[in-house]
């Protein structure tokens, strides 16, 4: 029998960030599949996380600790709120946040830049409804509101500026998120979400759930250059603790990685720092010579 994966024998330290490249058929998929035990036919060796034998626990035991954004990422038929949250498990705070980070939040209200920027503005108007010189008398309260106002405007860009910079994002309620369509149903079938987007809301559910143990399997093959790079820092920074593991047919992707494991007919044929690779000579090398990604 010809195995898909054979020879290996390689141990990953916790919070490591390993790339893994290789040629079309050279078994990166399957060495993911394989941790995350979605292959148990035929199988010789042990896989350990943690120095437990992975055979050893059921399935529904490590898998939520695990997470993974496959080739292909999938949609559901439903919301955008079901497409991110199936089980309900988080609260809409939490889930707004992550879409806030992946972008996922500007692919279903466009305009929230502009909102965010545009509230301060909202507000001067409101005020002019109820307070400029209300009882009609011509003496200078206008005047007085609108220095309030002023003061008021600036506190609230100051607010919001102080939000942005800690990250934290202004109280939206229901009504709001009802409003720019987490509520909007999504169906699979039609073009409402390009490849690329779809993997950015893979990449929100991983991040609305903290695993330990992350696997991206080219995750970011359909995004641009610019978007890949946003990704690859977000992922440094929101799982700097985690295990990664990143597939990649991109260069750029894993060249910040920590190791790189170049596998080549199921096999690892190169396993160090992309410097140290480099230095080596082989097919990495090669591969970054030639910038075959
Ligand atoms: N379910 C399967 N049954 C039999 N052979 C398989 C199966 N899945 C993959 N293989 C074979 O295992 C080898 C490795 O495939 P794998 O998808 O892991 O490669 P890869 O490096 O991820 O390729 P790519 O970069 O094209 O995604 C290939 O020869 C493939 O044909």
């Amino acid at each position: 029998m010809s195995y898909a994966l054979k020879n290996l024998n390689f141990s990953i330290r916790p919070g490591e960030k390993i790339g893994i490249v290789g040629r079309t058929g050279a078994g990166k998929s399957t060495l993911a599949k394989a941790i995350f035990r979605m292959i148990n036919e035929h199988v010789e060796g042990s896989i350990e996380i943690d120095g437990h034998d992975t055979a050893n626990f059921g399935v529904g035991d490590f898998r939520p600790k695990l997470g993974i954004i496959p080739q292909e990422s999938t949609m559901f038929n439903g919301t955008v709120r079901r497409n991110l949250d199936p089980l309900h498990e988080f609260n809409i705070e939490d889930m707004w946040a992550a879409m806030i980070k992946c972008g996922v939040a500007e692919l279903i209200e466009p305009e929230r830049k502009r909102k965010l920027t545009g509230l301060a503005m909202e507000s001067s108007n409101a005020n002019d409804n109820d307070g400029n010189d209300s009882d009609g008398d011509g003496d200078n309260e206008g005047f007085c509101d609108r220095g309030r106002r002023l003061r008021w405007e600036k506190a609230g860009l100051l607010m919001r500026g102080l939000l942005l910079v800690f990250d934290r994002k202004p109280n939206y309620d229901e009504d709001y998120l009802e409003k720019v369509g987490i509520n909007r149903d999504l169906n699979p079938n039609d073009s409402n979400f390009s490849s690329g987007q779809q993997q950015l809301f893979s990449l929100c559910r991983l991040l609305m759930r903290k695993r330990r143990v992350l696997v991206l399997d080219e995750a970011t093959a359909d995004v641009d250059l610019e978007t890949d790079r946003k990704i690859q820092e977000l992922i440094r920074t929101e799982f700097k603790d985690c295990t990664v593991l990143t597939i990649a047919h991109r260069l750029d992707t894993i060249m910040n990685s920590d190791r790189i494991i170049v596998m080549e007919k199921g096999e690892i044929s190169e396993i160090g720092t992309p410097q140290e690779l480099i230095v080596k000579g082989g097919m990495f090398a090669e591969l970054v010579q030639a910038n075959e990604f």
